[in-house]
């Protein structure tokens, strides 16, 4: 039996989030997840999806012919083989991000991914699933990610930002509005206003597609 992995969907887009926003990147999205962030814009991955093996997934993702690869879901680091996944992405040539919770322990994933953390705030209303371990494992090569639902959120990740100095530690420390909880100008406006040390993001494929699964 080889080695599978449960699998929403695999496509070709622009990536939305994080450093590499706006370059073309083939998404591979992992079915399932253990958390309900009261935002999630993946719900549909939560279930269904087909069982694949990790050959025919590195096949469609190689006739892409991409140079950027990101791992997604769901919670993809909920299944045990987006591990090897990962790595043998790596192997391929491309370049990997993983976009995982903060909910389940990161050490196992190969080093050459960056790794894209998000901290969960009051807001998701999952933020007691922070595992913050991983804080400690985050490297140059990593990201950390608020999602910010309010101004109470913002206080929030301000406080993370500060008390865990993610800006020494990481790559990129990430704030993104909530899509339909809060106004991506306000928190703009904030982040200016304190000189906080962050790139805000907004979630291009959103603005290009409206949303569509798939894109
Ligand atoms: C759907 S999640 C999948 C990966 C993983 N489960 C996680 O939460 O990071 C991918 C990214 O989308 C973000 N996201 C989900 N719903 C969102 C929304 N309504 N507005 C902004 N970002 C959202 C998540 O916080 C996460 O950073
Ligand atoms: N274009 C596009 N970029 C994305 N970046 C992260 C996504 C995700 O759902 O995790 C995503 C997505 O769903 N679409
Ligand atoms: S952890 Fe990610 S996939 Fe799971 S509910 Fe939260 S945003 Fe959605
Ligand atoms: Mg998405």
């Amino acid at each position: 039996m080889q080695d599978t992995l449960r699998i929403t969907e695999v496509f070709y887009s622009l990536q939305g989030e994080t450093r590499t926003a706006g370059l073309p990147t083939v998404f591979v999205r992992l079915t399932g997840c253990p958390l309900r962030c009261q935002y999630c814009d993946s719900a549909y991955a939560f279930s269904g999806g087909t069982l694949r093996t990790l050959d025919d997934i590195l096949e469609q993702v190689a006739g892409y012919r991409p140079r950027y690869v990101c791992v997604t879901g769901g919670e993809p680091l909920a299944q045990p083989n987006a591990i090897p996944l990962l790595k043998q992405l790596c192997d391929a040539g491309y370049e990997v991000s993983l976009e995982t919770s903060g909910a389940l322990d990161i050490s196992a994933v190969d080093p050459r991914v960056s790794r894209v953390v998000d901290l969960k705030t009051p807001g998701s209303k999952e933020a007691h699933r922070n595992r913050y371990e991983n804080i400690e494992l985050l490297t140059p090569n990593d990201q950390v990610k608020f999602v910010i639902c309010s101004r109470e959120d913002y206080d929030w990740a301000v406080s993370k930002l500060i008390q865990y100095r993610l800006d020494e530690r990481a790559g990129e420390v990430l704030v993104s509005p909530s899509h339909h909880d809060l106004n991506a100008r306000d928190l703009a406006d904030w982040v200016v206003a304190d000189n906080l040390p962050v790139r805000l993001q907004l979630q291009l494929h959103k603005y290009l597609w409206n949303d569509e699964p798939g894109r």
